[in-house]
């Protein structure tokens, strides 16, 4: 329900649609209560909002007698799916909702402004007038669609389904699903500890990229298996294209910075469920996270050195913010691998949980946070990142370039080699 006066810029709309929300959730409680209706759009079977279970029952419908045949039926039909929707689709839509029935019923609003205190019904009201002189047929179709679209959606939500049947289709190395308001991002090759190989960093730019634009409050990155990721797979070096070792470090270096970019960019809260050992990169990136929750199994590894290579995911300035740069130091440069208690002291780690209820403590935490208001989470993330979104992008930049350099080297070179003849497991 946003309000029609361009000067009010999205913070008051999101401002506004919180205080209509609430308030309509005490109009709810009133209606069930059995007391006056009157709020209610006269014949409008919309749903109850979600603060309770039940359903608003539907009053006697008036539809225009000048209706047109068919357009009435699907008209008709329309108000029965909405009493029929398993999800609440939420107060902006129900406003609009009502607008276009009050216009597909009524033609443009011909009813008093209420007073600047009836918040509620000064908010339908506005729906409504803002449709101004929209002709019946067209408001009674557009509602039409709305309610198609809505149940659409509310069949292919993921209510009551398998998770199997929530999996969203085209990537193989990632599983990514979405419930309960937050869409979770599953690093999927848990036989390799889920070490990220070029399509594996594709899937994860492109399930970014999905979440970023999807109805989930929150979003969270974990491991299949013992391990939340063994950091970049080191096959990824030996895989040569015609084109040479330089064309190759140059595609990585893209890879990365590209990689990494869209952590920088990510709208959305993003959650770190670590689910176990992490090293390398998937460490480095938990700095661009909001929130990092972590079993007491996980630790945390950064073995650049002993790889001949330098940090990324803009570790080389988030950890000394984050940690300072002595500690900083000791993992970056020296390759110290701290345990879950030790990363959560020096600030990397959000909370720590006994790895037997890890599962159940975190998701239940992040479902309850997962329903609270997604715009004021969104933008208060979107403050805080654009402090310094413009220095982590050149920082980022700057890391992967240094990185192209270090992968041609022969410290880097022998590293990986030794890797892959077992001499060392780092
Ligand atoms: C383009 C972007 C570039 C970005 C650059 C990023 C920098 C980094 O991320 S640096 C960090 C790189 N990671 C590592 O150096 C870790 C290497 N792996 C290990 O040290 C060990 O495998 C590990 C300690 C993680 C686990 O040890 P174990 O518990 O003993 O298991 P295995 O070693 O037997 O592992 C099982 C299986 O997985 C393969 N594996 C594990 N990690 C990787 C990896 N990072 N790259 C490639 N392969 C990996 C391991 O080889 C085993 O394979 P199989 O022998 O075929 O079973």
């Amino acid at each position: 329900m946003p309000p029609q006066n361009s000067a009010h810029g999205p913070p008051f709309r999101v401002a506004m649609a919180g205080v209509v929300g609430r308030l309509i959730r005490c109009w709810c409680r009133r209606a069930v209560g059995g007391r006056s209706r009157s709020a209610l759009p006269s014949g409008h079977p919309a749903l109850h909002p979600g603060c309770c279970s039940l359903k608003v029952p539907a009053l006697q419908l008036h539809v225009s007698k000048t209706a047109m045949g068919a357009s009435q039926k699907d008209f008709e039909n329309a108000m029965n799916q909405v009493k029929l929707l398993k999800e609440d689709p939420g107060n902006e839509v129900k406003l609009k909702l009502y607008a276009l029935y009050k216009q597909a019923t009524e033609g443009p609003c011909n009813t008093p402004k209420p007073g600047v205190f009836d918040l509620i019904n000064k908010a339908k009201w506005e729906a409504w007038n803002a449709l101004g002189s929209l002709p019946k047929e067209t408001a009674r179709q557009n509602y039409v669609d709305l309610v198609s679209g809505l149940s659409s959606s509310s069949d292919s939500s993921s209510q009551g389904k398998p998770e199997a049947e929530r999996k969203q289709a085209g990537y193989e190395t990632v599983v990514m699903t979405s419930e309960e308001g937050i869409t979770k991002i599953m690093l999927n090759r848990p036989a390799k500890k889920n070490a990220l190989t070029e399509q594996m960093y594709q899937e994860i730019i492109l399930a970014l990229e999905a979440a970023s634009k999807d109805d989930s409050a929150i979003t969270v990155l974990t491991g299949n298996g013992d391990y939340y990721s063994s950091g970049n797979d080191l096959t990824n070096f030996t895989n040569i294209p015609p084109e040479g070792v330089e064309a190759k470090a140059k595609n990585s270096a893209i890879l990365l910075r590209n990689f990494v970019g869209s952590f920088i960019d990510f709208p959305k809260p993003l959650v770190a469920v670590v689910n176990g050992p992490a090293v390398g990169i998937s460490v480095t990136v938990l700095g661009l996270f909001d929130l990092v929750y972590a079993t007491d199994r996980a630790t945390f590894h950064t073995p650049f050195s002993h790889l001949g290579q330098t940090p990324e995911g803009c570790s080389s300035y988030t950890f000394p913010k984050i940690m300072g740069p002595a500690k900083a130091a000791e993992m970056l440069i020296f390759g110290k691998k701290l345990t879950a208690g030790e990363a959560c002291a020096q600030g990397l780690v959000t909370e720590v949980f006994p790895d037997s209820s890890f599962q159940k403590e975190v998701w239940t935490r992040l479902k309850a946070y997962s329903k609270l208001p997604q715009n004021a989470m969104r933008i208060s993330k979107q403050i805080i990142r654009s402090q310094e979104k413009e220095k982590l992008h050149a920082i980022n930049a700057k890391e992967s370039s240094i990185l192209q350099e270090r992968w041609l080297s022969s410290e880097c070179m022998n590293a990986i080699m030794n890797f892959f003849s077992q001499k060392a497991k780092l």
